[in-house]
């Protein structure tokens, strides 16, 4: 089978050189960071950490500001403190940032009013606006992705180890809204107590310095396979290959075919992966899938990310942790409950109801908890800005509020407010358990 979801590009020549110059670049990560993330993520599949995977559906070239990067990161970072200190639970914290710029899509085409053009796939691929010149593939954006995420990761890399991300800076980070806010009022309540711990470990002299940074990583869906070839490369230290782009790099639900190119070009790299499954998997896939992307048994290597559905997730999810754990896979278990949970609402704008959000993490909790296995992480789409794109949260935006600020060039996600909630909800989950 060959590659499902790749642009076409019309100049042959124009593809070359563009994937010229993306080998001749630096990688954006060191082989040294994603071995670091890979252990992590082994320590999320034993039971021991949590993973928090989140950001923007598709990242945009305009979207590359100072304001954009810290708002998302201020919402990670924010979350993690709440999954932290209510659950107890080191928290791994990695973007859907500096690189997730290409989108699978359903259909290859789009129609408007009778005009049918090709369908936005990312600005890796085309533009947004809807004109024949807009929506060519053009292969020079491939290295516009490279300059964009270059950027982002600079900024991410400096707010999280340059003081923005200090423990004490917390309630900086959200005070425009806390007091107008339910969550806000319990994000300042969870502020007020780590603010007492601080003051208790200076007293008895613990290193302060600790709290000044976090360990932040990068991810994205690895789409686009020339992108990832080209910054793909072989450590000197240990020999072995590397996707340079990204420290996480995942296979989405379209494109995770046994003998597909995605799962072979992944196969060959040493970063820890994701693949997405949804509700069509075999418990027989997934652990095809596994022998195939790590038949070493590299512990932190795969990472299953479901995305079933409410309604699936809780007949679906049993049999296939069940056949996967007697296979005697380690992999860490992570809920996406967003991609199973989309809908058109009655205004036309493409959504996903907060309920289902919650109820989907709560269905895959429930699971994990009834088989004795550990939840390993969520990974969602959301933005640290007030948009309105997903209905109902504290705030029960409406589907006709979905107007006010809907911004997403693909799919909604959860705003800041929705994003917190959801770390309240899922802390409660975890220190349930
Ligand atoms: O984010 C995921 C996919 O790219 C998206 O759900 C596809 O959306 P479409 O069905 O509108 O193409
Ligand atoms: C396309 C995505 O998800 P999935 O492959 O699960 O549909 C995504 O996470 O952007």
């Amino acid at each position: 089978m060959g590659a499902a979801q790749q642009p076409t590009y019309a100049d042959p020549a124009a593809r070359e050189r563009a994937l010229e110059q993306l080998r001749r670049m630096p990688p954006l990560v060191f082989a040294g960071e994603c071995d670091d993330l890979r252990d992590r993520m082994a320590a999320v599949a034993r039971g021991e950490a949590f993973l928090l995977q989140g950001g923007d559906c598709a990242e945009t070239f305009e979207g590359v500001t100072a304001e954009n990067v810290r708002n998302k990161l201020r919402v990670l970072l924010s979350m993690a403190v709440v999954l932290t200190y209510a659950a107890s639970v080191p928290v791994v914290k990695v973007g859907r940032l500096a690189g997730q710029y290409a989108k699978p899509r359903s259909r290859d085409t789009e129609t408007r009013d009778g005009v049918t053009l090709p369908a936005y796939r990312g600005d890796a691929v085309n533009g947004f606006d809807f004109t024949p010149e807009s929506r060519v593939h053009d292969p020079q954006r491939l290295v516009d992705v490279y300059h964009a995420s270059s950027a982002t990761l600079n900024l991410a890399r400096a707010f999280t180890t340059g003081g923005y991300a200090d423990l004490r800076q917390m309630h900086e980070w959200n005070k425009d809204f806390v007091k107008n806010s339910p969550v806000g009022v319990s994000y300042e309540q969870v502020g007020g107590e780590i603010d007492r711990a601080l003051a208790f470990m200076d007293a008895i002299g613990v290193e302060p310095d600790a709290f000044r940074s976090v360990d932040f990583y990068s991810s994205h869906e690895a789409l686009i396979l020339e992108y990832e070839h080209a910054l793909t490369r072989v450590d000197s230290r240990t020999q072995r290959s590397y996707d340079v782009s990204s420290h996480f790099v995942w296979i989405g639900e379209r494109t995770r075919q046994l003998d597909g190119a995605h799962v072979e070009l992944l196969s060959h790299i040493a970063n820890p992966i994701g693949v997405k499954l949804g509700p069509t998997t075999s418990a027989d896939d997934a652990i095809a899938l596994y022998e195939k992307l790590n038949p070493e048994r590299e512990s932190g290597r795969i990472t299953f990310i479901t995305r079933f559905g409410a309604d699936k997730i809780r007949d679906l999810l049993p049999p296939l942790v069940e056949k996967v754990t007697a296979a005697g896979l380690e992999v860490a278990w992570v809920c996406d409950p967003m991609h199973g949970n989309t809908f058109e609402a009655s205004t036309g704008y493409k959504t996903r109801e907060f309920d289902d959000v919650i109820d989907e993490t709560r269905g895959f909790f429930e699971v994990h908890r009834a088989l004795g296995t550990w939840p390993g992480g969520i990974h969602v789409e959301l933005t640290g800005d007030d948009v309105t794109e997903c209905v109902g949260g504290g705030r029960r935006v409406s589907a006709e509020d979905l107007a006010t600020r809907y911004e997403t060039l693909c799919d909604p996600r959860l705003n800041r407010e929705q994003s917190l909630e959801l770390a309240f909800l899922v802390a409660d989950m975890l220190h349930q358990r």
